[in-house]
């Protein structure tokens, strides 16, 4: 009541609401009005938003089993003369130093958070086993050191055992990394190789995605990589026979070639070197560290991307312009060979200059005639002539500075075999042709088979 004895109703509710406001003097009803109007249109497009991004996620959940999804970050070129730019957007390229890795996959990481959203979306992964943080803590002991097999440019691989008895290898990606690249590797490893199963390709068999936390479970390959093998102390005579390392090589050109020819879309390893091929007590190669790979959709002949890779491995082609296919890990996978045969490493500061880069002394050798003394020491009995030659072509054609001319691993398996039939050559006289250039060349005529079939590709999975 007011002091007149009128009913006071300046304390009503449609009072206050009709009262001014000082937003632009508009009454207090007006002012709620908009304020709920603009809270239901925010709410409205927020829901549109998360549900057009689901529908998406969904789509790309359904895709089919075997194929590896398209990276968002791959430009794809169908034109192969088309003008590129072919460095990165600092102008640098980025040929690693083993050692530069980690730094290197940090930068090309940030590449990725600004051109494509890296987050993952576990839940869609629709592969694979998914390991709690805690499981993969009890299977390695609470990553204790003595469980720590290595530690690499994208995080530390423990051993582990899980309930089930089974052996694994965990990748820890976080470890002294940031998020953004954790989940960029968690990412192309997943795409890379999470669904393909091959004997030369190492297993990827689950993840584990708690909060930050982003690890990869492999199987556990138990017998340390080649670079351990030709570079580590292993006595005066290597266990690593010829026969072995032809072995170990056609092994790892099998699974180069499941890569390269039996997906869609291919996937690109780039990284083919020796302390990437595990092995196991029986000498059976699995490429591994798939960290780097990239997909190259069918249509497209490259991707041009920031020059990776390791040094002394990486194709002159691909380290001056950027432009990467299978080429060059034929490149790779020639140098690969080259450090098999010579127990040498790519680049090794510790030799006179003229033999520090593996690939320029290799071709002066054999370009001198002088194979036979490109066979490691360690090696004690040695390979026929025969053999040898083989081998050092298939090297020389891998480098070939035109990639064009490089066979596909399809043609260096078959290569690298032929010598398993040592009568086929009767058949075909062209082959005996002596094999090793005195030019130094790379461009040998060589009778072996390079197509099968229409559609020029080599038959799919022979070498599976
Ligand atoms: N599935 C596995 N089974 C057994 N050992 C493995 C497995 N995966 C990796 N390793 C070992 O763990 C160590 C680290 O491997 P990782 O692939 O992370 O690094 P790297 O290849 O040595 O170096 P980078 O990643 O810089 O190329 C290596 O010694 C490797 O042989």
């Amino acid at each position: 009541m007011s002091a007149s004895g009128e009913p006071d109703h300046s304390n009503s509710l449609p009072h206050i609401l009709s009262s001014k406001t000082p937003f632009l003097n508009l009454k207090l009803y007006v002012v709620i009005a908009i304020v709920v109007f603009c809270i239901l249109i925010s709410l409205t497009m927020f829901l549109c938003i998360r549900w057009r991004r689901s529908s998406r996620k969904r789509k790309v959940k359904h895709s089919s089993g075997l194929i590896p999804l398209v990276s968002k970050e791959i430009t794809e070129i169908k034109a192969v003369n088309r003008k590129v730019d072919c460095f990165t957007e600092d102008g640098k390229m980025e040929i690693q130093d083993p050692k530069k890795k980690g730094e290197a996959a940090a930068a090309a990481s940030d590449d990725s958070l600004r051109s494509s959203d890296v987050s993952v979306d576990v839940q869609n992964i629709g592969w694979g086993r998914w390991y709690s943080l805690k499981e993969l803590e009890v299977a390695t002991r609470g990553f204790a050191e003595e469980n720590m097999i290595g530690e690499g440019g994208y995080g530390v691989v423990y051993r582990g055992v899980l309930q089930d008895g089974s052996v694994v290898a965990v990748k820890n990606l976080l470890n002294n990394k940031d998020r953004g690249q954790a989940e960029k590797e968690f990412r192309v490893e997943v795409e890379a190789i999470g669904k393909v199963r091959h004997k030369n390709l190492v297993g990827l068999i689950g993840y584990c995605a708690e909060g930050s936390q982003r690890m990869l479970v492999y199987e556990y390959v138990n017998n340390g990589n080649l670079e351990q093998w030709l570079h580590g102390d292993v006595g005066p005579v290597s266990p690593l026979t010829w026969d072995i390392r032809m072995k170990i090589a056609i092994g790892t050109a099998k699974g180069l070639a499941y890569l390269h020819e039996g997906l869609e879309p291919k996937v690109v390893h780039r990284d083919v070197k020796s302390s990437n091929i595990l092995l196991d007590k029986k000498w059976n190669a699995k490429v591994s560290d798939f960290g780097l790979a990239k997909l190259l959709g069918s249509e497209s002949s490259y991707v041009t991307t920031r020059v990776m890779g390791t040094f002394g491995y990486v194709s002159p082609e691909y380290a001056s312009t950027g432009m990467l296919n299978e080429g060059s890990d034929v490149y790779s996978f020639g140098v690969l060979l080259m450090e098999m045969i010579t127990g040498r490493s790519p680049i090794d500061y510790s030799r006179p200059a003229g033999e520090m880069n593996l690939v320029e002394w290799f071709k002066g050798m054999v370009a001198s005639r002088r194979g036979e003394e490109l066979v490691d020491p360690l090696i004690e009995v040695q390979p026929s002539p025969r053999a040898l030659k083989r081998a050092l072509l298939v090297c020389l054609r891998c480098i070939d500075l035109d990639a064009h001319k490089r066979p596909k691993m399809g043609q260096i398996i078959h290569m690298l075999e032929a010598d398993d039939f040592p009568f086929r050559s009767e058949h075909r006289p062209t082959r005996e042709r002596d094999p090793v250039p005195s030019s130094g060349a790379t461009s040998f005529e060589v009778s072996y088979p390079t197509k099968q079939g229409g559609g020029g590709n080599i038959e799919k999975p022979r070498w599976r």
